[in-house]
């Protein structure tokens, strides 16, 4: 089994040269290079042509292009340029029908954005539709478009960002939480993470370079969860080999079921091993 960990996906402006240099160093799991809203209209041609160059060079880790949305003037360049530069992966905003995705005919993984109550609503057939890789929550938008104000633990937000980690979930697809846009308050970043991580979440939508390891960190395996899951399979392991069906690792029982998750928490571990962050 591949694993690609995405505990951190960094946003990074298609008009800034600079921050994309930068990201190639920051330890993120994937860089999203923006030429949505981080790229104002009168920019829009020359992020295309720096995301374009980008491409060209090798890079530590995958590297997706969030294009400008569908009826947009930029829509049909922006995603000619994707598919011709060979990024790793197509973000979409604002999707709001799977047959947007199907329609796509993209040769390259989708990531649906789900940041409007439609969206929401049909999450569960977009992140079904073939391509689809994962779902990423649009937060500022879905929060504008449900005319709701911003909220220290996301209340507003709840019962979308729950539905969008059962939809993906429910079809084998990686749910990626919001950007957290106060750069300057790592506390409540990292709150927020936690939070993320507790609802199910994959992964966060990151920002700036000082979320890239707090999300790593949040979102991954430590030393320590590590051993322990090694310690459970080998109590798993001991109880099987004596005919039992079920086991006990500290004093808590364990199945079946507990033996394959701490296997997944290995692999994942083993995953991130040797990267930066
Ligand atoms: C949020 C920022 C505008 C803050 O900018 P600034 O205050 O200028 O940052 P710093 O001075 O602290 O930057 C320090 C150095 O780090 C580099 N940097 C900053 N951000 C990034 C980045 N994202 N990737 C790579 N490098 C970055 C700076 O260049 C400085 O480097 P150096 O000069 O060498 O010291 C800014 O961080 C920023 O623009 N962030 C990205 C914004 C973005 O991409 N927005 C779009 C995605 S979020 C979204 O659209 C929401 C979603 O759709 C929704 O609906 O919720
Ligand atoms: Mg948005």
């Amino acid at each position: 089994m591949s694993i690609k960990p995405m505990r951190s996906m960094l946003y990074v402006p298609g008009d800034k040269p600079r921050a994309i240099e930068k990201a190639r160093t920051l330890g993120a799991d994937a860089v999203i290079l923006d030429l949505e809203d981080a790229v104002a209209p009168e920019h829009k041609q020359a992020a295309r042509d720096n995301v374009q160059d980008a491409l060209k060079s090798k890079w530590p880790c995958p590297v997706l292009v969030r294009v400008n949305g569908l009826g947009s003037p930029w829509e049909h360049d922006d995603r000619e340029m994707v598919l011709l530069a060979g990024a790793d992966g197509l973000v979409l905003p604002k999707v709001e029908e799977a047959q947007t995705a199907l329609d796509l005919h993209v040769r390259v993984p989708l990531w649906a954005m789900i940041e409007t109550p439609r969206g929401v609503l049909n999450a569960p057939a977009i992140a079904a539709a073939p391509g689809v890789r994962g779902l990423l929550v649009g937060a500022n938008d879905l929060a504008r478009e449900l005319k709701t104000k911003p909220h220290a633990d996301r209340l507003p937000l709840l019962y979308a960002l729950s539905a969008v980690v059962i939809a993906a979930r429910a079809a084998g697809k990686l749910p990626i939480d919001a950007v957290f846009n106060d750069v300057r308050n790592p506390t409540a970043f990292a709150r927020e993470c936690d939070q993320g991580r507790l609802l199910g979440f994959a992964g966060k939508t990151v920002i700036h370079p000082d979320q890239v390891a707090t999300a790593n960190a949040v979102f991954g395996v430590t030393q320590a969860e590590a051993e322990e899951a090694q310690g459970l399979i080998d109590a798993w392991n001991a109880a099987r080999a004596e005919g039992k069906s079920v086991a006990t690792y500290k004093g808590a029982l364990v199945e079946q079921m507990h033996a394959d998750e701490a296997g997944e928490t290995l692999a994942f571990w083993q995953a991130t091993q040797g990267k930066t962050t």
